[in-house]
């Protein structure tokens, strides 16, 4: 799904204006329609509905709000708040069918007038949406503070009043921390991002209308990666297909006291469809391997401990994978550039393999256009240095991506793979279970098998990430987020696949 920014949200809306049969009211009245709805399909009538609203577009979408709760059977009361009485001309249209439909907003002036609201009841922020232009201040502040101190359940209409979509947070800025925030039409940038998304609480798409055409045809270099996407490249294996078909692909992983990080990139490379897989461990690992993961063969090292520089291996592998549990040995070092000079097509690097790659900037030169590289934010940090904040650390990517000819994927919540033509693909799937010894592991692992599979370097990165957040929400739902383990994620592997695979696959 498209990411667009502010601006092109506003350009969408005017495109749509223009080329639909509906007025900018009528828009507005839709955005509210689909808040109304998903509120009223998870809290019943019974539930007071308090609605926060501001002078603005995000006032107008919570004053229809109240009208249309009011008119499914709701006591819901409007708010709005304002120390002048310029309201934008569809937010006055809807402060005027309110007052209309039996009672209008009541106006809050200064701090001291918030009101004590009725037990149990859902709080709605419709104070300022996409139109914040400077940080909260005075009485909107106050507002803000006020209803962050409540112990209800905060919607947020579009966006959390006082975040900036499209830039970071201001410092020392404040915004209303949502339980649950529906964004019109798109997700935007800020929810996607780990300085300002906790405060968009859970975000939901609502889709309000706009123009599929304006759409399709504006180039954002931002993107959600979803199931939609996914298929469009997904492969189903073919009847007549043999083992060479997917692929042989190398890992080389493991030193004394890491062979766990081997064993769990090993298991998921294999169950993400690899044909064949190597592992290039030390000697220590030999007997784990071999008999945890029998359908895996192994190369083993010289060294007992750790990788070292070895003899030429001229098998023709469809994929490296390189870094899981390999520690930073002076041996290991030219076991690394050994394998990035070996490799004729690009790599997955990961853990260990980036940390040495940040100590010993040479390497690059070694690293096949096309690599993957799957750093977490410290990771990231050693290779280009720490950044002001997430939009700063969107552009160092950016820029590295496109030097080095290589895709990066930092991981986190919403793991973000940028590309070396300067796009951005957010993961939507996984959760905090994930968080876990070894997580990172299986991701290489699978982004391993599946660039064993011919997948391109861009489709591993997207299919990947998404496979593995998959199987990370399977197993959180059947074991906790507290309780599952890496190598459920693997274990639950299976099931990410059939679902992407769709219903004929499971017969
Ligand atoms: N295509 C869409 O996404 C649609 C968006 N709509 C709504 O329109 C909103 C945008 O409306 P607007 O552009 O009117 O913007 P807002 O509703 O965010 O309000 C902007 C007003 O607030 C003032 N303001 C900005 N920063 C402030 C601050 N820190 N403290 C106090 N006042 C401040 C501005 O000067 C301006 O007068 C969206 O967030 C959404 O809720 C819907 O009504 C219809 C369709
Ligand atoms: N809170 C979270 N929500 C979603 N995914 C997460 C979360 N925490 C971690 N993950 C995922 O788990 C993996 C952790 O990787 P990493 O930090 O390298 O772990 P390890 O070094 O233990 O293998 C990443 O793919 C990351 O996206
Ligand atoms: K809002």
């Amino acid at each position: 799904m498209k990411v667009f920014t502010t601006p092109l949200i506003r350009d969408a809306d005017a495109y749509t204006i223009r080329h639909l049969p509906i007025s900018s009211t009528d828009l507005m009245e839709k955005a509210a329609t689909a808040c109304a709805h998903w509120i009223c399909s998870r809290f019943p009538a019974t539930v007071p509905v308090c609605v926060f609203c501001g002078t603005g577009n995000n006032g107008g979408d919570g004053l229809a709000v109240t009208r249309l709760l009011r008119a499914r059977g709701y006591t819901a009361q409007a708010w709005l708040v304002t120390s002048a009485d310029r309201l934008s001309p569809d937010c006055a249209i809807n402060r005027e069918r309110l007052e209309q439909a039996g009672e209008g907003p009541v106006m809050i002036r200064s701090a001291t007038e918030f009101p004590l609201l009725p037990a149990g009841a859902l709080v709605v922020d419709a104070l300022l949406g996409t139109g914040l232009t400077r940080p909260l201040s005075g009485l909107m502040r106050d507002i803000v503070l006020r209803i962050n101190d409540l112990h209800n359940p905060v919607i947020s209409v579009d966006i959390p009043s006082g975040m900036y979509a499209d830039q970071p947070p201001a410092k020392d800025g404040i915004t209303v921390r949502a339980t649950h925030t529906l964004s019109f039409m798109f997700y935007k940038l800020a929810f996607l991002l780990p300085a300002s998304a906790p405060a968009a609480g859970k975000v939901t798409v609502l889709p309000i209308g706009l123009h599929p055409d304006y759409i399709a045809e504006t180039p954002t270099p931002y993107q959600t990666i979803d199931a939609r996407l996914i298929r469009r490249f997904y492969k189903k294996r073919a009847a007549f297909s043999h083992k060479g078909t997917y692929g042989h692909a190398l890992l080389a992983a493991g030193s004394f006291g890491k062979m766990g990080a081997a064993l769990l990139s090993a298991r998921a490379c294999l169950c993400s469809g690899a044909g064949l897989l190597s592992c290039r461990i030390p000697r220590c690992g030999y007997i784990p391997l071999q008999t945890a993961l029998p359908e895996a063969m192994c190369l083993c090292d010289e060294e007992e401990t750790h990788l070292v520089p070895g003899e030429r291996d001229d098998t023709p592998y469809q994929s490296i994978g390189i870094g899981p549990g390999i520690g930073q040995h002076p041996d290991t070092v030219r076991a690394l550039e050994q394998l990035l000079q070996g490799a004729g097509s690009p790599v997955v690097l990961d853990a260990d393999a980036l940390n040495i790659l940040a100590r010993h900037p040479e390497l690059w030169k070694h690293v096949p256009a096309g690599s993957l590289l799957t750093p977490h934010p410290k990771e990231f940090e050693r290779l280009f240095g720490p950044d002001a904040d997430d939009f700063a650390r969107l552009e160092k990517m950016r820029k590295a991506c496109a030097e080095h000819s290589v895709y990066i994927i930092l991981k986190g919540h919403h793991s973000c793979t940028c590309t070396p033509e300067g796009n951005f693909f957010f993961n939507t799937s996984g959760n905090a279970g994930m968080a876990t010894a070894g997580s990172g592991d299986t991701l290489t692992g699978i982004l391993t098998g599946l660039l064993a599979q011919r997948y391109t370097p861009l489709e591993t990165a997207l299919l990947g990430t998404y496979i593995h957040g998959r199987a990370g929400d399977h197993a959180a739902a059947a074991l906790s987020p507290e309780s599952m383990l890496a190598s459920d994620i693997i274990d639950h592997l299976g099931a990410a696949f059939l679902e992407i695979a769709g219903t004929d696959m499971q017969h």
